[in-house]
């Protein structure tokens, strides 16, 4: 019996975009501040194997670390407001071509509509599609109230400036991508496991194929991973030079799928 590794499927049609030599795909997480965006992305990054880039983090992360724009930065987060596209831009991007996954969520970001057109102008990356976590008002407070990581925004005169900015300027991107048919829009009022079912039907086209060597003498990892690789798409190349099908590599007598 041989062993088990996990193969990755990639799926014809689904928008790839290219960031330097690098072909990646890009989900956008939006939603109101509280309505579960990063508790969604952790599973998704668990099940799918997405690197999530949270704009939040990485802003306060600038501030840690002590740049010069951390005291601007800081003040903008105190007071709910949108840091300059240029500032949050350039820390996603830095991220995302320091990272070998090709896959990214980036979470609560664009923010604007100016966000979004600076981003697709500068990195010319448009997302794959957009998730959208719908949730009250009423709710969402409630989350942040009791989210207790000692954030300097998690306080009730903050998050109601948070909730103004989300309507007037967040919602209008969340719009411009509807009018493209790319939001996917979730309940994101139910608990995290029901919320998630849905999350995880969306995301099946990225799964990962378990699959087990049945015979190792016979066929080699390094030769299925090439077909599997190859082109990138669900048709491999055989041994004999041909065009093996995803269905003939999964009916092979020395490969089972699991
Ligand atoms: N579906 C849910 N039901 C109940 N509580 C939830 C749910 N999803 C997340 N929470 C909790 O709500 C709080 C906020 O969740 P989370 O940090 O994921 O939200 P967010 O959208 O990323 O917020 P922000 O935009 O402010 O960063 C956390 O304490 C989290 O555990
Ligand atoms: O693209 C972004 C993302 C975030 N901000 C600022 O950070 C806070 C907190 O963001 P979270 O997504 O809730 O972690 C947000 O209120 C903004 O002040 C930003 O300016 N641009």
């Amino acid at each position: 019996m041989g062993s088990v590794v996990d193969a990755p499927v990639v799926v014809e049609g689904v928008a790839e975009n290219m960031l330097g030599d690098k072909k990646v795909t890009v989900v956008f997480v939006l939603g109101g501040p509280g309505s579960g965006k990063g508790t969604q992305c952790a599973n998704i990054v668990e099940h799918f194997g997405f690197t999530h880039l949270s704009a939040g983090d990485l802003l306060r992360a600038e501030i840690k670390s002590g740049s010069e724009n951390g005291t601007m930065i800081e003040n903008m987060i105190k007071e709910g407001k949108i840091v300059p596209s240029e500032v949050t831009i350039k820390l996603l991007q830095d991220a995302m071509i320091k990272n070998e996954n090709d896959k990214f969520l980036i979470d609560g970001f664009p923010r604007n509509e100016e966000n979004r057109a600076a981003f697709e102008n500068v990195t010319k990356i448009s997302p794959a599609f957009v998730l959208f976590f719908d949730c009250s008002e009423e709710e969402m407070e409630r989350r942040l109230l009791g989210r207790n990581q000692g954030r300097v925004d998690d306080n009730i005169e903050t998050i109601r400036k948070r909730f103004k900015v989300f309507v007037d300027s967040s919602l209008p991107v969340i719009e411009h991508y509807n009018a493209k048919d790319k939001v996917k829009k979730i309940d994101a009022a139910k608990p995290i496991s029901e919320v998630f079912e849905v999350v995880k039907a969306i995301f099946a086209p990225y799964a990962k194929l378990g699959i087990q060597l049945l015979a190792p003498d016979k066929i080699s990892w390094i030769r299925v991973m090439e077909w599997l690789n190859r082109d990138k798409k669900r048709t491999t190349e055989g041994t004999n030079g041909g065009v093996l099908s995803e269905k003939a590599l999964l009916e092979c007598d020395y490969i089972s799928v699991i």
